[in-house]
């Protein structure tokens, strides 16, 4: 172990929670939730938390203990010791994970995997066409002793390994907590799980329904990936050469809706909070906060420009955010008893402070990433609202799409769902490429002409608009 981290650790807490996705994200958010509810607890909830794709981050936090700075990110900064995290693992060690759901003071499974680890088709459920899924489904079926095979690819294929494990040791009911941007992600998830565990046993399916909770929640706190200067300056405070320091900003937010049948850590003692329906909160985060952060990826980039803050000076960027939040304005549900009008003009007024919050320094092209996963949630299911509801396609939303197709057909993009789209766009002409985006993503609005002609007119328009802009 690096020796400043030695004795630096005043408490260890047993495992309760065993978490998939070692990212930022959930040393931000969950492990500090967990944190602050394990301060004034009897008995603390310790994390078991495993790597999504690469053991790198678990090898990372062992070496120190397990023990990672959180650097939180206002008009100061504010460090402080995490401590939730009780052991860091590689998600490839099949046996290890399996262990650790199969635990029977293990409660509750919390997952950060991004929107693509769910392995959703465009229709929202388990792509079994993937050659993953259909690996991890080989391999769930080969039988054997679980405890000695190979671990699965797919983060779905990661939970069935699991809660076999767990159904195998006769284990109690257990929570699974998704904390990724889908909407209604406890459903989403529970689907997915249930699709690949059919296919593999039919017991194995009926236990799950039967013992398995499926929690949804809405979180919030940007986390951008840290530097090497996050690094000096952890250091500098708190004496820890940490490797993997978290920033975070000051904002966070929790809702979950769902049962936890072996119990969990008081959450909500620090700030989260329990509600019969998701699906107000969870829209007017995706519809208002993700959605501009994925217009300021798409036309901040072609603009020139590098992070949120840096588009948000951009007086064309910060009006089409502003236009965007009008048209999800209109179509937001109100049927939470915290959800009016004054509650969504709050959100918008934080938000228009968190974005420019400079000392965050959120990549736009970190946001860019994997937009076939993320434009679903963010801007097609407003866009369909919209429809519904008998309302114009919303420019700025339309204007999303466009940017979106710009950046596949003209820029470097990560986004591998998205290669075979973006060859196909090369070469269209507007209105074919706004035919084969919607295509793509929202096959149902297709035929919805309107729909088209409004992302191939923006198409053109932001042609126009950048083209006057370049020196
Ligand atoms: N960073 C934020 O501001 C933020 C805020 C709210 C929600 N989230 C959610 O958390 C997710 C992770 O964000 P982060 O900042 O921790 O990112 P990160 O890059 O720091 O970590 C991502 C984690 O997901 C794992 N992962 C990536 N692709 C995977 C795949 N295909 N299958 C399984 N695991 C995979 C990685 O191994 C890693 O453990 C986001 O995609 C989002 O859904 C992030
Ligand atoms: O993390 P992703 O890749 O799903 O999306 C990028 C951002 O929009 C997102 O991380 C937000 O920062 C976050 O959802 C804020 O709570």
């Amino acid at each position: 172990m690096i020796a400043e981290f030695v004795g630096r650790r005043s408490v260890r807490h047993p495992v309760r929670i065993v978490h998939l996705g070692l990212g930022a994200f959930h040393r931000a958010h969950q492990a500090w939730y967990t944190e602050r509810a394990n301060a004034d607890a009897v008995e603390g909830w310790g994390i078991h938390a495993f790597t999504g794709r690469s053991a790198a981050a678990a090898e990372v936090l062992s070496a120190q203990d397990d023990l990672y700075v959180l650097i939180e990110r206002g008009d100061v900064d504010t460090e402080s010791i995490i401590q939730s995290i009780s052991a860091a693992t590689d998600g490839a060690d099949g046996p290890a994970w399996r262990a650790a759901v199969a635990d029977p003071a293990v409660a509750i499974v919390t997952v950060t995997v991004t929107e693509r680890g769910y392995r959703l088709s465009t229709e929202g459920t388990l792509d079994l066409l993937d050659a993953d899924v259909q690996a991890d489904i080989a391999l769930l079926r080969g039988g054997g002793r679980p405890a000695d095979t190979a671990a699965a690819v797919t983060a779905p294929g990661r939970l069935v390994d699991g809660l076999r494990a767990r159904m195998l040791a006769g284990g109690p009911g257990i929570a699974v907590v998704s904390c990724d941007n889908l909407a209604d992600n406890g459903r989403a998830t529970r689907e997915s799980v249930l699709a690949l565990a059919s296919a593999v046993d039919r017991e194995l399916a009926d236990w799950i329904e039967r013992t398995v909770s499926f929690v949804s929640t809405m979180v919030d706190r940007i986390t951008p990936a840290a530097t090497a200067a996050d690094r000096a300056i952890a250091l500098a405070a708190t004496g820890l050469p940490d490797q993997t320091p978290v920033v975070t900003e000051p904002f966070s937010e929790w809702v979950l809706s769902g049962d936890f049948p072996s119990g969990r850590p008081a959450w909500d003692a620090a700030g989260a909070r329990f509600v019969d329906d998701i699906a107000p909160y969870e829209r007017r985060k995706l519809w208002l906060l993700n959605a501009a952060h994925s217009l300021l990826a798409y036309r901040g980039l072609a603009a020139g420009h590098g992070t949120i803050a840096g588009a948000m000076l951009d007086v064309d960027c910060r009006e089409a955010v502003e236009a965007l939040w009008e048209e999800a304005a209109e179509v937001l549900p109100l049927d939470a008893p915290e959800m009016n009008a004054a509650e969504i003009e709050a959100a918008l007024a934080a938000l228009r402070s968190r974005f420019a919050n400079a000392r965050i320094e959120h990549r736009l092209s970190q946001i860019a990433t994997d937009g076939s996963h993320k434009l679903g949630p963010r801007i097609i299911e407003p866009m369909r609202r919209r429809r519904e509801a008998g309302l114009a396609v919303g420019t700025a939303e339309a204007g999303v799409l466009a940017a979106w197709a710009t950046h596949l057909a003209d820029d470097h993009f990560a986004d591998p769902s998205a290669e075979a789209l973006a060859g196909e766009l090369r070469g269209l002409d507007a209105v074919d490429r706004a035919g084969a985006v919607i295509r793509f993503l929202a096959p149902d609005l297709a035929d919805d002409g309107s729909v088209v002609a409004a992302v191939a007119a923006q198409i053109d328009t932001q042609r126009t608009t950048l083209g006057a802009r370049r020196p």
